[in-house]
């Protein structure tokens, strides 16, 4: 496990949106290499939607063999397929209607007009998520090359929220949310040990609404009262920034540049 997280701290939010999306096709691209397939756990938010529509506009998206590339959701708002606010809906606008993908290796979590209420949907998630792990995965999720979580500025990631049960599971791998703060309350989300699966962990937080949020998370927090300290990936834990989201880290872990 590599719990300490390393920092990239980018001049603003579409720099890092840009960077992230050259950064995530280039792991694609080596894991293909590699496996001859790669696996990455999508976020919601402006930056995990940011990230995707850079990607979409990217020239060098064509690098990656989109049939062989397995898509997984870290949340979701439990609402009707097509809601406008499912994450799904906001990804395949923003990427994933443009680009040729297996729809068998795409799975996004279940909607709340489907055949679940949600703890049964994220008992199904947690099922398809143990179907598709291999012996050579440590548990039952695949081991992830790349997990993106959007860190809210309550340090939520995933919508696994200070202090709610969510946070504290530590057997399942996926459950359902119920009184979220942020609306809509009921969710479904991986845990923190599913998150852990991950080859790479990274987090993405960019605006100065997000900069007491990482100061707190990279700083030792605990991870009930700030879920962001514990998403850490298995050999990396990144946390990609913008300077505003950067701006009240202490500075033995980011000096800013002096002009
Ligand atoms: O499910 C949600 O309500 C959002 O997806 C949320 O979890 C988001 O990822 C973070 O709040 C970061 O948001 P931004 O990337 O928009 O700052």
């Amino acid at each position: 496990m590599s719990a300490t997280p390393q920092l990239v701290v980018h001049r603003d939010k579409e720099l890092m949106a840009q960077a992230a999306a050259a950064r995530l096709i280039t792991k694609i691209v080596d894991a293909q290499a590699a496996r001859g397939y790669a696996s990455v756990v999508l976020t919601g938010g402006r930056n995990g939607n940011g990230l995707l529509a850079a990607l979409s506009s990217s020239a060098a998206k064509d690098a990656i063999d989109w049939s062989r590339l397995d898509l997984w959701w870290g949340d979701e708002r439990f609402l009707p397929d097509g809601d406008p606010e499912r994450n799904y809906t906001q990804a395949r606008a923003a990427l994933l209607d443009a680009v040729p993908l297996n729809p068998a290796r795409v799975h996004p979590m279940p909607p709340s007009d489907g055949p679940y209420e949600v703890d049964a949907a994220a008992e199904a998630y947690a099922a398809e998520l143990a179907a598709a792990a291999s012996p050579d995965d440590h548990g039952p999720v695949p081991t992830f090359d790349v997990l993106m979580l959007g860190v809210g500025p309550d340090t939520h990631v995933a919508s696994l929220f200070p202090e709610l049960p969510a946070v504290r599971e530590t057997e399942r791998t996926v459950v359902g949310v119920h009184g979220a703060p942020k609306p809509p309350p009921t969710r479904v989300t991986l845990t923190l040990p599913a998150i852990r699966a991950a080859r790479e962990v990274w987090l993405l937080a960019a605006g100065e609404d997000k900069a007491g949020a990482a100061a707190i998370a990279l700083s030792g927090a605990g991870e009930v009262q700030a879920p962001a300290a514990g998403a850490y990936g298995r050999s990396r834990t990144l946390w990609l920034l913008d300077e505003a989201a950067a701006s009240q880290l202490p500075a033995d872990l980011y000096r800013p540049a002096v002009a």
